[in-house]
């Protein structure tokens, strides 16, 4: 259960509920599911120093279990996550019926009866030389900064200095992004990681195939990172974009922190499986 001290601000409650179907919703509102989708670090889960031994809150987690478990007809439930897809089912332990992305859209899969159901990412020759180049190019990095280490993804190389001291963390970072632009590799910057891939993606793109794969009549998007401002660009009147924390965004609404996003995932859920949470 969400902290009962803890209260939405007036105009997301406002937008919810007409995302949801529910008053000053329009009449043509009427065909396909509302997709819920949501990032995950810093958003379902607080951000930790061990990626590995990241995991939903308990608000969060139940209201996903509560999302996941809606009629089709009426909600679909995605996770739209930087992390490689089969770590983020793993740390996610999300139901079956959830839809998932990782790397930032360079994967895709759901969740099924039987685990994760995807197929695997085919690099070219050359993506894989310049993968392995950049992971190469990182470990040296990593190697002079005590407490960075380097995540290897399918399409991508992330240098972390969540760990590092702070000298050390502005050379490394510097570096990791000075190797990334001499491969010709644009580096994205997110949360103490620069994240550098090889295969060409965004989350806007990811929402929009999701958008369209399950026919959505309108799209929710949470997330509390640069890498979320590109799904939150694709939104468009009659959706609802929610920035977790601060920062500069084009969300239209702003929450404090994984708290108060539990709190948004429990009223959609309350709205959209038209049930309340367990008491
Ligand atoms: O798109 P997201 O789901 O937010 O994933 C973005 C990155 O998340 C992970 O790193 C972040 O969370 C870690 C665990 O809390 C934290 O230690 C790190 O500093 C954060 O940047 C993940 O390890 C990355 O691969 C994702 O790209």
């Amino acid at each position: 259960m969400p902290d009962p001290a803890l209260a939405l601000p007036d105009d997301l409650e406002t937008a919810l509920a007409r995302l949801a179907g529910g008053a000053g919703a329009s009449p043509e509102a009427a065909d396909g599911p509302v997709l819920v989708a949501s990032d995950f670090d810093g958003v379902v889960a607080r951000l930790v120093d061990k990626p590995d031994e990241s995991r939903p809150t308990a608000s969060a987690g139940a209201a996903l279990a509560r999302l996941a478990a809606g009629s089709p007809d009426r909600v679909r439930l995605a996770l739209v996550s930087g992390r490689r897809l089969d770590d983020l089912a793993r740390v996610s332990r999300v139901p079956a019926g959830t839809l998932l992305v990782g790397s930032h859209g360079a994967e895709q899969g759901r969740v099924t009866g039987e685990g994760l159901e995807h197929t695997p990412v085919a690099l070219s020759a050359d993506e894989a030389d310049r993968l392995e180049n950049l992971t190469t190019a990182f470990e040296e990095v990593a190697g002079t900064a005590e407490g960075a280490w380097v995540e290897h993804k399918p399409t991508a190389a992330v240098l972390h200095v969540r760990l590092a001291g702070p000298e050390d963390t502005v050379r490394a970072t510097a570096e990791a992004v000075a190797a990334s632009e001499s491969l010709g590799l644009p580096p994205m910057r997110g949360k103490d990681v620069v994240e550098t891939g090889v295969v060409a993606t965004s989350k806007g793109q990811a929402l929009e195939a999701l958008r369209a794969e399950t026919g959505a009549r309108a799209v929710f998007y949470m997330g509390d990172d640069v890498t979320d401002e590109r799904a939150f660009a694709v939104l468009h009147d009659g959706d609802v974009s929610v920035r977790v924390g601060p920062g500069e965004t084009v969300a239209r609404h702003r929450v404090a922190d994984p708290d108060e996003a539990a709190l948004v995932l429990t009223r959609l859920a309350d709205l959209l499986t038209g049930a309340s949470a367990p008491g």
